[in-house]
């Protein structure tokens, strides 16, 4: 049991360990951090990570931490931010780390952020589906997105947690109820469906993987994973074989990892590489490059569906175009049926957690 010390006392030892004082050799403080010169003042984006001692959230914290956009790094979790946030802080790359624990600071991590990424919640273990997360999964986002709509109410929001064929509707519902939904801002991160695709696919045609683009639409999970083979850049074709093979290894691709890990977790450092890949984009569209083109999971009238995954352009506002999703083949489009169905179960799902 912890000895003695009222509450400041101990809050000012978890800041302490947060954002740690420098120390002399002999490891006693000789200077504060808010004395030093340097201020993190670097032009850039300030990014928090809600999640980010996890599987998902150290690697992801550690590659934006590399990232040349980001000036300033928030890192939030429930446990073990101290020793992540220290730990990355030596990171000579110029972004500032600031960690923070527990919901008393979560205020404090979002407050003047530009974009969140959220990897919070539990992962799949064998046999389980997206779904089986939803009970647990459902109120962390939410609580999340809460602290969202009082502290940064303009960022962009990137949700990670699974099932995010849900999570996604639950962020809009608490922002609509907050008054400050902005369906631009918000987007599900559906990038490793589109990374593996170019990876299965690359294989199976030869070629390198950077120079493979899939277009992968839908949803998250199962058959909502759609990825339109028929529009693969380059120009290509498959044989019914092949398209059969890549739908299913591309849609079933979580699970191989998560059977892989027995028990262990499901994916994080492919999961990693793909968010930052995808906040990479986000935060070039809020500079205002021209041209970023990813896939994500928004709000959406391409379907009947209000969510709905393709491929959108980013820009200073968030998603400022969403592309149709082309022409289908026969294939596709009995898949697009299925993918349908399925989505507007787990739309309506986190819709009614929301709202009750
Ligand atoms: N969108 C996608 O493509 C993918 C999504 N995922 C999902 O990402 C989520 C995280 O996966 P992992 O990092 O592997 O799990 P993990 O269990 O390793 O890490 C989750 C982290 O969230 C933290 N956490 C729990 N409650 C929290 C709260 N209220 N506030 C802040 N942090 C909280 C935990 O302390 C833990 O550090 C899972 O739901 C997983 O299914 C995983 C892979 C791909
Ligand atoms: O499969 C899981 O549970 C994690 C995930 O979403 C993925 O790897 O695509």
């Amino acid at each position: 049991m912890e000895s003695g010390g009222n509450v400041s006392h101990r809050i000012a030892r978890i800041s302490a360990h947060l954002n740690p004082p420098i120390h002399s050799q002999e490891g006693t403080s000789v200077l504060m951090r808010e004395n030093c010169r340097a201020k993190g003042g670097l032009p850039g984006f300030k990014v928090a990570i809600l999640g980010a001692a996890g599987g998902i959230g150290q690697p992801l914290a550690m590659l934006m931490k590399m990232n040349p956009l980001v000036s300033v790094l928030h890192l939030y979790d429930v446990v073990n931010t101290p020793g992540v946030t220290s730990d990355i802080s030596h990171m000579d790359t110029g972004a500032v780390v600031r960690g923070f624990l527990g919901k008393e600071q979560l205020e404090e991590a979002l407050t003047g952020m530009d974009l969140v990424i959220i990897p919070a919640g539990v992962p799949r273990k064998p046999g389980m589906t997206r779904d089986d997360l939803f009970n647990i999964n459902a109120g962390i986002v939410k609580t999340l997105c809460e602290g969202i709509s009082k502290c940064c109410p303009k960022a962009i929001v990137n949700v990670i947690s699974n099932p995010v064929n849900s999570t996604v509707p639950i962020a809009a519902e608490v922002f609509k109820k907050a008054g400050i939904y902005d369906p631009r801002r918000l987007l599900g991160v559906t990038m490793l469906d589109v990374v593996r695709a170019n990876t299965f696919v690359a294989e199976v045609l030869g070629l390198d993987p950077r120079e493979v683009n899939v277009p992968v639409v839908g949803g998250h999970a199962g058959v909502t994973i759609l990825p339109l083979l028929s529009q693969v850049k380059p120009p290509c074709s498959f044989t019914a074989e092949e398209t059969e093979y890549l739908t299913s290894r591309i849609q079933n691709g979580g699970t191989e990892v998560v059977e892989a890990k027995a028990g262990a977790g499901s994916a994080t450092l492919s999961m990693a590489y793909a968010a930052v890949k995808f906040a990479d984009a986000c935060l070039r569209g809020l500079r205002g490059d021209a041209g970023v083109v990813e896939c994500a999971f928004v709000s959406s009238q391409v379907t009947e569906l209000p969510f709905f995954a393709t491929r959108v352009r980013l820009g200073r506002k968030g998603v400022e175009e969403i592309f149709p999703l082309g022409p289908l083949n026969e294939y596709e489009r009995a898949g697009l049926e299925k993918a349908k169905k399925e989505l507007a179960g787990s739309i309506e799902k986190g819709v009614a957690f929301a709202r009750k």
